[in-house]
């Protein structure tokens, strides 16, 4: 349950962006496929991928080497096999089918009407061609013709396809309860095998069939026979119960509600199983391929009182262990994470605080495993000001014939700033080392001021001073100046 939760914790917007768009990419895919065989060899293909995974996580090690190869050898066959099927498919869709249509199938259609229609065309020798689009609708497929969207009847059909009617030449589309374009040029079948009793309207019947799932009916003129092509399928029926029947199996069902619940559940079914199936793969891309590394992040206090002052920490940065999907922490940036902790509740002088995964902001997607230190002290005072004086700090010995008279110091005392508790320990303050070997006559030099400890900060205009000093040359005899 927890590795469930951890895997699914840290999710970025950007990561259901991509499973979102990548799963409706695969929905398009097995819209624009739909009943076709690539589209059953595909999901067999991704069943092995799913085995695969499944064989990889168990640790089956050949399960998963053979799994690997099945589905190279597989995805060779289905560009090698079904290459023409893959090329009509892509051909003949428009981007805007690819995109969003969703074909519709036979709802409403009064498939006694068409039998009749047919069976008299039949009886009476007059050739026709009618197609009903399924799954993957002809729309893209069959451009030409001329826009009719006639209510379907016996004699409409009759109509259309009568010798010498302007649209009695190619093919009727049938859509429900409509006829909806007629006078359409199907591709034509390049089958060699085809029985030379089928003359040109049966092989543009199977040339449609053999780029959609598409049934046509083909009512032939010569012979007063009726096909039914699927599939690359030509069956001749003389029945017209049979027909009927026929028609009604390969459309699904007589059914209209029905058949749009179906098509609605089918649709969704799909699209949850794109769905997972995305989700499933980014999982296995970014969980999948963690890894681990270290961060050296400042920390960063929250001071509320603002007359507080940090006067020393034990440490300001700590190191942060973390792990994440592989792409992630190559993205990651030191500014993306941050340790913060809180000052308030803390008491003047030493405090120890410790730094726990509460102070530590991580963006969406990378664990925390560690930190180092997970502790640190922080000194607090309150700020203050002192006067206090500057006392100039030589070093070294001035030559044996010298004597230092007299040293004055300007200014004499100087305001520095500071925690109170600190500068309660401050006496003095203290010049640079000032070498007395380099002296050898009066004169006056600018030192800087020391600050002990340094967290005091000395007054802008007080930064340096002034030392005045006498020099006098030693009496030789007594020791005393000249
Ligand atoms: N590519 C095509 N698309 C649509 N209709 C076509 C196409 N090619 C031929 N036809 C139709 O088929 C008719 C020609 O039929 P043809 O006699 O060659 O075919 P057939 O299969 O022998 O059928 P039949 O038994 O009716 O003669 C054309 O007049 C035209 O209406």
């Amino acid at each position: 349950m927890e590795q469930l939760s951890l895997l699914f914790s840290g999710w970025r917007w950007q990561d259901v962006l991509d499973i979102v768009f990548n799963a409706y990419i695969l929905f398009r895919l097995y819209v624009l496929f739909r009943g076709t065989n690539v589209l059953r060899v595909l999901m067999a293909v991704v069943a092995m991928w799913i085995i695969g995974r499944s064989a990889n996580a168990m640790g089956l090690v050949i399960t998963n080497w053979v799994m690997q190869g099945v589905i190279t050898v597989a995805t060779f066959i289905i560009i090698l096999v079904f290459r023409n099927e893959i090329s009509g498919v892509v051909r003949t869709r428009s981007l805007g089918f690819f995109l969003w249509e969703i074909p519709r199938t036979q709802i409403n259609t009064p498939v006694r009407i068409i039998t009749d229609a047919v069976v008299k065309l039949a009886g009476s020798k007059i050739g026709a061609l009618i197609v009903m689009p399924l799954k993957t609708g002809v729309d893209s497929i069959i451009s030409s013709g001329t826009d009719i969207n006639a209510s379907l009847s016996r004699e409409m059909l009759m109509n259309i396809f009568w010798p010498g009617a302007p649209l009695h030449d190619g093919a009727a589309v049938i859509q429900g309860a409509k006829i909806t374009r007629a006078g359409t040029i199907l591709p034509l079948s390049q089958n060699r095998h085809l029985a030379s009793k089928y003359g040109t309207r049966h092989r543009a019947a199977l040339g449609l069939t053999e780029q959609s799932d598409a049934l046509v009916i083909v009512v032939s003129e010569e012979r007063g026979k009726v096909s039914l092509v699927k599939d690359n399928r030509i069956d001749e029926v003389r029945d017209p119960d049979k027909i009927e029947a026929l028609i009604k199996q390969y459309t699904g069902g007589p059914e209209p509600a029905k058949k749009m619940r179906r098509q609605t559940r089918e649709l969704l079914v799909a699209a949850m199983v794109c769905l997972l199936c995305t989700t499933g793969l980014w999982l296995s891309f970014s969980r999948g391929m963690e890894t681990l590394a270290n961060y050296d992040v400042p920390i960063e206090f929250m001071n509320s009182d603002k007359k507080m002052n940090i006067i020393d920490a034990s440490a300001s940065r700590s190191r942060l262990l973390i792990s994440g999907a592989r792409p992630l922490i190559k993205a990651l940036t030191l500014d993306q994470m941050s340790i913060k902790i809180s000052l308030d509740g803390t008491a003047l002088g030493k405090n120890k605080l410790a730094i726990t995964r509460q102070n530590v902001q991580l963006p969406p997607g990378i664990r925390l495993k560690n930190i180092e230190p997970n502790q640190v002290e922080v000194t607090l005072d309150v700020m203050a000001e002192k006067q206090v004086p500057v006392q100039a700090d030589f070093s070294g010995k001035l030559p044996e014939d010298l004597i230092m008279t007299s040293i004055s110091v300007i200014p004499q005392t100087v305001t520095i700033t500071g925690g109170g508790l600190t500068l309660d320990t401050v006496t003095t303050v203290f010049t640079e080392k000032i070498p007395l070997e380099n002296l050898t006559t009066s004169g006056v030099v600018n030192a800087a001021l020391v600050m002990n400890p340094d967290t005091l900060r000395p007054d802008e205009k007080d930064k340096k001073v002034q030392i005045r000093y006498n020099i006098a040359k030693r009496n030789s005899n007594d020791g005393t100046e000249n």
